[in-house]
């Protein structure tokens, strides 16, 4: 047994590094994994390669909208972050925080996901789109972040080194009126590496009306779906989980 001591320590210990089978309670449908490496695989279908781009390229802008366009999600690398940073800062030595307040801008998570013993049987974290307008992950050394794709299927998130990831979140998609796909991922565990990645959340303060963008508004685009506080969206999604963004769609 962990003393209260240690239990606040990084990375934690949880309660699978207790236990060598996985507890019923946690059964997941099959997930299948798509390389021998678990920890690092890279993705074999290169016709579904996640766009990696270089925000310091002329024609970065471009290519970030057709990203949001198409796939909801992006790698992006030149932002600025030494790569230094990197590689020597471990992500359990940075302290979770958030703002609590109700005028809460920004949040930040630190997720964390232990080494399973049955992998392909358990889920780390449930298919889902975020709420949020948009999402940073540093997704660290570790493989796991996958993102669906119509016709691909489930996607790998490569790993690049010094690349954050940028997911679409729902309020984006409504902001755009559906031209941005907020895009549903999931992460999945391995039985070798313990796995920890940061979320910075873009979010819309609580009293923020979030509706479609009047330029992207016209006859042949009508609104997509209705205004929203970014604090009704909250308790929406709450309620609703995956099908809070077609709670709030027009009726054609
Ligand atoms: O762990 C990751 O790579 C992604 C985490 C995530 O999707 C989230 O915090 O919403
Ligand atoms: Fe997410």
């Amino acid at each position: 047994m962990e003393t209260q001591t240690q239990a606040h320590k990084f990375p934690l210990s949880l309660e699978f590094d207790n236990v060598s089978t996985l507890p019923d309670s946690y059964e997941w449908s099959t997930t299948t994994f798509p390389s021998d490496d678990p920890c690092h695989y890279t993705n074999n279908d290169r016709k579904a390669l996640l766009p990696v781009i270089d925000i310091g390229e002329p024609g970065a802008y471009d290519l970030v909208r057709h990203a949001c366009e198409k796939w909801g999600t992006f790698q992006f690398i030149n932002h600025g972050v030494p790569l230094t940073v990197f590689r020597e800062t471990e992500l359990y030595e940075l302290v979770p925080a958030t703002n609590g307040s109700d005028q809460t801008q920004c949040l930040f998570h630190l997720n964390s996901y232990s080494v399973c013993p049955n992998h392909n049987r358990a889920m780390g974290l449930a298919p889902h789109t975020d709420t949020s307008l948009i999402i940073v992950v540093n997704h660290s050394n570790i493989s796991g972040l996958q993102v669906y794709q119509d016709g691909a299927g489930w996607v790998p998130v490569e790993l690049v080194e010094g690349a954050l990831v940028v997911n679409v979140g729902n309020l984006m998609q409504t902001l755009t009126n559906g031209k941005f796909k907020s895009v549903l991922h999931r992460v999945v565990v391995n039985s070798i590496c313990h796995r920890l990645a940061t979320s910075f959340f873009l979010m819309a303060s609580s009293d923020a009306k979030i509706s479609p963008l009047r330029k992207l508004v016209n006859s042949s685009h009508p609104p997509l779906y209705r205004a929203v506080t970014g604090k009704e969206y909250f308790q929406l999604k709450y309620k609703f989980f995956n099908k809070a963004l077609e709670s709030i769609r027009l009726k054609k």
